[in-house]
Order: structure tokens, then sequence, then C-alpha cells
């Protein structure tokens, strides 16, 4: 078959990836002497092999002994290692910013190895160089900046994008994530600091999606700050003007839309911590012209749909009983609406459209009633009618712990931003929950702002909830031998495989069916027996494992569909005579790994 012979094509140049700035000739890299030590994607410090230091200039510019990866790789692991001991006690900042700063130098040197320790040791490095620490990072970015990363775009640069983007070094681009800043996890604006979530987000593509890390490209659109402490720091290397609105924002996304998409057809643009109204009004915008989807709104509903499922399953039930789940939704945002708006779906293609789900929104002003006014449109769908929260003996604008008490929920599900909003008093009236097993997912990030920790929702709820936090906390002891299970429900195991399998088959657009059919892979991935145990999601060790599954469920639907273009030598023919288990493997053949490759043709 044709896609047989593009696969094996795949790997071998997976193998010889470094070949893309080949030029004929003896050696298959252009550059010489220490640009190729100064160049992070080929740099192999001092692992060049003596055949390399002679035919590219680099005898002498190395201590003469050749180092093994596997002895380079040890040896930054005792770095590591080092660091974590030499630092105990000192305050968790500290440690947070130290042990970032040890991963990003060796990120600016040696992109090979800093790939294979962060895919190998995802579970330790995936909260340094993404939640909770990048908070941490963006917070610091302007002091901490020492050298560029990605590309950025400012308001200043109207009319002036189309040949920007030429300025980018790398041929191609696969996946690029793009923010302006506005909503960094729960910390607000941070404005052009914000550049460190894109640096972090394709961190986890190259570990989880095995995305070639040269043809990705993080973006930073600069259209300003309200953040006046930002404005006022004298350090702060952004625009030092309020954000655009209206027409000027979206002419400035417009144009950098159009730039990539001129340069690059088939990339992939994925949309990250815009604030609610420009989250919602450019995926609109841009969903059916380009290929992009807003993680916020569309991976953190995939995410949360699958531990819905999964709470559902916990307590022994099928699946078609998530139309009678009662949940209580506190967060009103980009993510909180999103999540609802794929829950109301899943209800209705489960239980038919006649089926009146059971869910509750809440927002910094409590219940969200079709009285209220203002009301956002997105939240309006969800908006409790008078009568119906009559029979429920609340009020407009109830606040949470009497939304708690009288609903009894069987899920409480926090996407607000604030940090302990599921206090003592709320957790523990989640014990009169109607469920056997109550769930609480408190999703917001970074670790502060969680609506609680794992240990206070043992603590107060009861042993026998299951629980869930957006950024990682440890499992709880629970005494006698018995652990309380602590989920990462992030959308971290969503947005890799949503990316990988829409690029893998080169999908014009990202529709909705792509994205449920990503969410019931991942809700399918658990087992009865773990589901038993509390258990959602899978481990972030096998994040690699899981989103080959993702990526491939997205393609099937891709295709289905119709909006597979094909990708590289496999057309959409060869796309649609795939097998199921044919699909997983070209998946998984094209998925990077990073090893030392020869940078000089053997004579
Ligand atoms: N775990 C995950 O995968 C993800 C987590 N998040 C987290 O979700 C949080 C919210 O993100 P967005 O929805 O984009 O933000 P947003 O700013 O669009 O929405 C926040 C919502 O929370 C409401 N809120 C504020 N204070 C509240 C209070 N005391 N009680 C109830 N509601 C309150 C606001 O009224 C607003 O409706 C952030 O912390 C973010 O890090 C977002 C995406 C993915
Ligand atoms: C995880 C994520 O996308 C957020 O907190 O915004
Ligand atoms: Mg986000």
């Amino acid at each position: 078959m044709m896609w047989r012979v593009a696969r094996s094509a795949a790997s071998s140049l997976r193998q010889t990836r470094r070949m893309s700035t080949a030029i004929a000739g003896p050696s298959i890299v252009h550059k010489r002497g220490a640009d190729i030590l100064h160049d992070p994607w080929f740099n192999k410090d001092t692992g060049f092999p003596l055949t390399e230091r002679d035919r590219l200039g680099l005898r002498g510019l190395l201590p003469p002994r050749v180092i093994s990866f596997e002895q380079q790789y040890a040896r930054f692991m005792e770095s590591y290692s080092s660091l974590e001991k030499n630092t105990q006690g000192q305050p968790i900042k500290v440690v947070s910013l130290a042990k970032w700063r040890i991963l990003n130098r060796l990120h600016d040197r040696n992109e090979t190895l800093y790939y294979r320790v962060l895919m190998d040791n995802i579970k330790s490095f995936a909260p340094v160089i993404y939640t909770p620490t990048v908070g941490l990072v963006c917070q610091n970015y302007s002091g901490l900046f020492r050298r560029p990363r990605g590309m950025y775009f400012s308001a200043k640069d109207k009319g002036e994008m189309m040949s920007m983007i030429y300025n980018w070094p790398a041929h191609q681009v696969d996946m690029i994530v793009l923010t302006d800043g506005s909503r960094i996890l729960g910390l607000g604006d941070l404005g052009v600091q914000g550049m460190g979530i894109p640096i972090g987000k394709l961190d986890m593509y190259v570990a989880a999606a095995g995305i070639n890390p040269q043809r990705i490209l993080p973006v930073m659109l600069d259209v300003g700050t309200n953040n006046e402490k930002l404005l006022k720091d004298r350090l702060y290397l952004g625009l030092r003007q309020p954000r655009l609105e209206g027409e000027e924002f979206l002419s400035i996304v417009d144009e950098f839309m159009e730039a990539v998409h001129a340069r690059w057809p088939k990339a992939i643009v994925q949309f990250e911590d815009f604030q609610m109204k420009w989250a919602f009004e450019t995926l609109e915008r841009y969903r059916t012209r380009f290929c992009m989807f807003n993680d916020d709104i569309q991976g953190t509903a995939g995410v949360a749909l699958a531990g819905l499922l999964g709470t559902v399953r916990s307590q022994g039930r099928p699946l078609t009983d998530f139309a009678n789940q009662k949940i209580v939704v506190v967060g009103a945002g980009s993510a909180g609406l999103g999540v609802l708006k794929m829950a109301l779906q899943a209800v209705s293609r489960m239980s038919g459209p006649e089926a009146v789900p059971h869910f509750f929104l809440l927002d910094k002003d409590g219940l969200i009633t079709k009285e209220r006014k203002c009301i956002d449109p997105a939240a309006v769908p969800f908006a409790k009618s008078l009568g119906e929260i009559e029979e429920c003996g609340l009020n407009e604008g109830s606040g949470l712990i009497e939304v708690v008490k009288k609903v009894k929920p069987h899920v409480l599900l926090g996407l607000s931003g604030v940090g302990g909003v599921f206090n003592e008093e709320v957790l523990k009236a989640m014990r009169e929950s109607d469920s056997i097993k109550p769930a609480i997912f408190a999703m917001s990030n970074p670790t502060a702002n969680a609506e609680c920790t794992g240990i206070d929702a043992f603590k107060h709820a009861g042993e026998n909830i299951v629980f869930a936090s957006g950024s990682p906390f440890e499992n709880v002891d629970l005494g006698n031998g018995k652990v309380g299970h602590v989920n990462q429900a992030n959308n971290m195991y969503l947005f890799p495989g949503l990316g990988l399998g829409s690029l893998l088959c080169g999908a014009r657009i990202i529709t909705d069916e792509m994205l449920q059919a990503a969410a019931e892979c991942l809700a399918s991935y658990m087992t009865d027996e773990e589901i038993q145990r509390g258990v959602l999601y899978p481990s972030i060790d096998s994040i690699r494992d899981i989103t080959a599954e993702v990526g491939a469920a997205v393609m099937r639907a891709a295709i289905a569909q119709e909006v597979a273009e094909g990708h590289g030598d496999v057309g959409p023919n060869e796309l649609s005579h795939m097998s199921k288990d044919e699909i997983i493997q070209y998946v998984k053949d094209n998925m990077w790994y990073p090893i030392y490759s020869p940078l000089v043709h053997e004579k």
C-alpha cells in the first residue's frame, strides 16, 4: 500500500531528521565550527564523534574525550538531583525557578538531550516546564529573559507581518501556539510575559505527541497590556500601551493568520489563554477558514468530558446515565462554558435531543439565571429559569454553598481561577451529594489558584470521592494503608493528540466531531478496575501512548467527515483505506524521537 511506503519514508526522515537543512556534499549540516556548537538543534556538546569534529571544523573547540549520549544524559540527571538536594528547605518559588533554569539552559544548548530527558522524566519535569512553574516563569518573564525563542508580533508590526513571517528560519512549521497574554492560567493579564505558555505547550507537543521541535513555533501577539504593574515595570519587555480593542485587535489577529497561512498553509494554530471575549470570537471567526482550535475552550472541554464520563462509570452506572448527573460548574469563562457546551452535546447524543441536563452554572456573582442582566450570550443556554431554581429551593444569584447544599450535585467542577473557593464548608456539603462517589474537579491553574487541594478535598468531602485538579498534587494518604488518588484533569491529555491527528491527516479544519472523538478516546482509555479506584485519567508517564490513541481517533473522525486532505505523500485516498490499527501505527511511526543523528555522510 502507498502509505506504507510513505511510512518508511517518514521513519527514515526521522532517523536523519537533521537533513532538512542538508546541502549536497559530504556534510549534512550547512554550518561549521562554533556555529554548530551554538545551534541547539545540531549541537551534541561533548558527544560529537571524532569524524564529525574533523569534518565540521570542530577540532580543538571541544575537550578531547568523546562522551556518549547516555553519559551526557546521566550527567544532566546527576546535576538535577544535586540541585534538588542543594535547594532543600528553600522557598518553593526559588526551588521551582532553579529547576526551570537548569532545564531551560539545556533547552538553549542541546535540544536532542533536552527533549530526551523531558520525555523520559515527564512526570518530574512537566510541573517545571508546564503548570505550575510556567505560571511563575510568566510572572517573572522579563527578568528571566536571556535568549529569544519563538516569534513576537506586536501592534507596531501592523502591515509588516507578511514579510516578518519569513524571518522565521525553519522552512516548515507544523504547529503554532499563539497567545495574546490576556488571561495566563488563573494569573490574569501578563502581556508579553505570557510567552512562557506557548513555549511550555509546545514542549508538551514534542514530549507527548512527538511533533518535530524544528517545526514548532511559539508566538506572542503583543497588543499591549492592561496590567498596571507591568506597564510601570521598567524591565517589562512588551509594548507599554493599553490593549487594543475591537476592530483594531481583530485586524492584528487577522493579519497574523493570513501571514501564517500564506507561508505554511498546513500549519495548525492553537489559540491559548486569550481572555474570554476574544477566545470565543476568534474561534468562530477562524474555525471554518483555518486549521485551528482554542485549547481553553475545546481542549479543556474534551478532557473534562472524559473525566465526567469516568465519574458516571465510577458510580457503577451506564454512560446513558450522564444526562441524570447533577453538575455544578463554578466559573463561566472560556473554559467553564466550553465544558458545558460539550457536555450538553454529549447528553443530547446519548439520551436524545429532548433530554434535559442538570447543569448549574455559577460565576463571581453566583448562580446564573435567565433573569440576570448582561448575561453573556455563550452562557444563555445554561442559565436557569426562575421556575427551575425555585424547584431546587434556590434564588436568583444564590451563592456556591447554597447551591451545593440544595442541589446535592454528583459533580462539583471548578474553572473559576480562584484559589480555595471550594472551602471547608463547600467540601463538607459535598458529603450530602446524591452520588455514591461524589466528584470534585478543582481544575484552575496554577496550584495556588486551584479551587481546593487534594488533601482538603479528601479530608472534608470524605474518602469516597473522586478528585481531579488542573495542576498536579500528590496522592493523599488516607491512613490505614489507603490512598486517595489525585487525577490531573488538564488539557495536556487532549491538545497534543488533537494537534497531531489533525496534522497527520492534513485536516482542513478541526470539527466538533474530531474533538468528540478525542474525548471519547480518552474516556475509554481507562479500565473499569482503574475507574473503580478513582483513576479517571492515565498517568502522565503514558502520555505518549494516550496521545497516539487520541491522535488516531481524531484522524478517523476527520477522514469520516472528509476534511482530511492528506499529509506528505499520504493522500486522502490512502488515508481512507487505512484500518484502525494501521492508523494507530501510522501515527506512532510519525512521532519524532530524540536521538543524535549523523551530521556528515559516511565516505
Ligand atoms: N485544567 C485545565 O486543563 C484548564 C484550566 N483552566 C483554568 O481555568 C481557570 C479559568 O479559565 P477561563 O475560563 O479561561 O477564565 P475566564 O476569566 O474566562 O473565566 C473565569 C470565570 O470565573 C468566574 N469567577 C471568578 N471568581 C469567581 C468566584 N469567586 N466564584 C465563582 N466564579 C468565579 C468569573 O466570573 C468567570 O466567569 C484558569 O485558572 C485556568 O488556568 C483553563 C483551561 C484549561
Ligand atoms: C491548562 C490551561 O490551558 C490553562 O490553565 O489555561
Ligand atoms: Mg490555557
